[in-house]
């Protein structure tokens, strides 16, 4: 009898992901089919593990399909030191992972600041230390247990905060950062929690539920407890999944335009490099509005606090009565016209 179809569903979302990274970070020819014993100096696949259903049906996944492709498969869980208790909780996934046979297994503390509200000030606290962790260990990718409920609720958040398509098109399955573009992977971004969840029952694999969750005091909670099931309730059950096809769609089309973004902005700038009104006044809205967000991004501003409403700001510089006065935009940067040029610089 094979394995329980939850079960089924998480290897294979894992077993095409760890192929990805394979095919991405060794030749061709260098990939043994079939059964292979990893050693030491086999690439590592990290986990990141809350310790939630997702996390950990991600974990035991992974402990199951590396193997089999040669890797080495560990995990690191973060301590947002947000709870009382939350260093044993900790300590608890860490012993988890290493009873599913990952190794190396390790628990990072962080300190989480204020910027940006407490749901992004732990999310960066977060990536921070996974990048430190991936880094430390030298893994070749970080498995994260993002599910299709996860994209509907970042899709519908987007909406709900007037953003543009970028923001639509969710979470990609492969991300990074300067220097490591695809060191973060999505493998159940088609899969739905309830999948996750299966995988754990029947597997008896104990998760812990985040308090953070359930708790009403964060959007995205009400949105998950409530929302969602209220929206689901008045259009169907298919809404979960068409916001996730959504988010693709919106990701082609996000894209496409940052192509034609990148490709126009030489042609505004001057000989000095400053930007252009005259110019930038004759690109298509939505591609004028990415340069003027790329030039804010490169000149200190912090791309995660920066939202459409500073980029409209800034824009109303160029296409607006009010053409003159400064801008402020997180970061410390400012954004003011001289003359014709618009010059975007740390205040
Ligand atoms: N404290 C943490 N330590 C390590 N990784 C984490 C932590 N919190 C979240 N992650 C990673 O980010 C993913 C998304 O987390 P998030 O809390 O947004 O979603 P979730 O649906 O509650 O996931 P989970 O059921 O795994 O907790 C997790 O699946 C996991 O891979």
């Amino acid at each position: 009898m094979g394995p329980h179809p939850a079960v089924a569903a998480i290897r294979l979302a894992v077993r095409r992901a760890l192929h990805d990274i394979l095919t991405a970070h060794t030749p061709p020819d260098s990939i043994l089919p079939g059964p292979n014993i990893p050693n030491e100096s086999a690439p590592l696949v990290l986990v990141a593990c809350s310790g939630g259903a997702d996390s950990m049906a991600l974990a035991s996944a992974l402990a199951f399909e590396a193997p089999k492709l040669g890797l080495r498969a560990g995990g690191v869980t973060v301590d947002h030191g947000l709870q009382p208790g939350s260093d044993l909780r900790a300590d608890e996934v860490v012993l988890r992972l290493t009873e599913l046979g990952l190794a190396p297994v390790e628990s990072i503390a962080v300190a989480v600041g204020r910027e940006g509200g407490p749901e992004a000030a732990a999310r960066d606290a977060r990536y921070g230390a996974l990048d430190a962790a991936a880094e430390r260990h030298g893994a070749t990718a970080v498995l994260l247990g993002h599910t299709r409920d996860d994209q509907a609720e970042t899709v519908l958040l987007g909406l709900a905060r007037g953003s543009g398509i970028r923001s639509l098109s969710g979470m990609a399955a492969v991300s990074g950062r300067p220097g490591a573009p695809d060191r973060y992977r999505r493998p159940f971004l088609q899969l739905d929690r309830q999948t996750a969840r299966k995988a754990c029952m029947v597997q008896s694999l104990p998760v812990w539920d985040d308090p953070h969750n359930a708790d009403p005091a964060y959007t995205r909670s009400r949105l998950r407890h409530e929302g969602l099931p209220a929206l689901e309730k008045a259009l169907g059950k298919g809404v979960v999944e068409a916001l996730a096809r959504t988010a693709q769609l919106s990701r082609d089309d996000a894209d496409a335009l940052d192509t034609w973004a990148r490709q126009a902005e030489a042609s505004v700038r001057d000989t000095a490099g400053l930007l252009e009104c005259a110019k930038l006044y004759a690109l298509p809205p939505a591609v004028r509005r990415r340069i003027l967000r790329s030039a804010a991004i490169e000149a200190g501003a912090p791309a995660g606090s920066l939202f459409a409403r500073h980029i409209e700001e800034v824009d109303r510089l160029i296409t607006g009565w009010r053409g003159q006065g400064a801008i402020n935009l997180p970061g410390r940067v400012v954004a003011q016209r001289q003359g014709g040029r618009l010059v975007i610089r740390q205040g």
